[in-house]
């Protein structure tokens, strides 16, 4: 059986420049750990999750689905969480933002009313439903990003940097609801080894490559000590 997310012999080029080389890689735990420095080809993976990047060469299967050849279906399955939430906020109320997910359902407009509103009291967002989205905190925009992307109860969750315009309170308010509450699979992409040691497994890249991977708490005080 094929794994949840399955890459193989996978690379990425822009404009001729290879920035993810012959990737293989298989992982099926809940919490995935993505880290490594600068450049090294963390957004790219996580963006070949969900068909923002296509692979230059190899096959890519996540939950079952290619996501180069399956954009509809990929999006209807793995959602992704951006570092800046401003990005993602597309309609002009909170309900009206989270409402959006829910078009070309079929549901009607109560049925869609209903399931805004439970989701957004879920999310602590309940009275700032008829706000407009651009007045809440970035706390906030990153709680509104997140419900509007489970709304659509993907299978798969891919959180870019989802911390990293938050100050301390609303950064343990986000990894708190994607670490330990959320039951969907999990890749965090993360320059914060405190989040990575709370994965289940870490994958390791360096300059385009797989370099490591394993127990998070391992991974992460080999590429410590080699940063010293
Ligand atoms: N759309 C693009 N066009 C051209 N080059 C790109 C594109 N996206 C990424 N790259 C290059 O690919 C390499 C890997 O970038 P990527 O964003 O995947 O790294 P990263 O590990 O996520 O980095 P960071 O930790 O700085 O966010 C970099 O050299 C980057 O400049």
């Amino acid at each position: 059986m094929t794994s949840e997310i399955h890459f193989e012999n996978v690379s990425v080029e822009f404009s001729g420049r290879e920035v993810l080389r012959d990737l293989s890689l298989d992982l099926d735990e809940r919490r995935i750990a993505v880290i490594g420095s600068n450049g090294s080809g963390k957004s790219t993976f996580a963006r070949m999750l969900n068909g923002l990047v296509t692979p230059t060469r190899g096959e890519v299967r996540v939950h079952g689905v290619d996501p180069a050849r399956q954009p509809k279906e990929i999006r209807r399955r793995v959602g992704f969480v951006f570092s800046n939430p401003d990005a993602q906020i597309i309609m002009p109320t909170v309900a009206e933002d989270v409402a959006f997910s829910l078009r070309g359902r079929g549901l009607t407009r109560t049925e869609v009313q209903e399931r805004v509103t439970a989701a957004l009291d879920r999310f602590g967002l309940g009275e700032h439903a008829d706000a407009p989205a651009q007045t809440l905190s970035g706390g906030q925009k990153q709680l509104l990003a997140l419900c509007a992307v489970l709304i659509r109860e993907p299978g798969l969750v891919v959180a870019d940097e989802p911390t990293a315009y938050l100050d301390a309170s609303n950064s343990r308010r986000i990894a708190r609801f994607l670490l330990d509450e959320m039951p969907q699979q999990l890749v965090l992409v993360t320059h914060d080894p405190r989040l990575a040691a709370r994965c289940d497994i870490a994958v390791r890249f360096e300059a385009g490559i797989l370099v490591d991977r394993g127990d998070p708490a391992a991974v992460i005080a080999r590429y410590e000590e080699e940063q010293l």
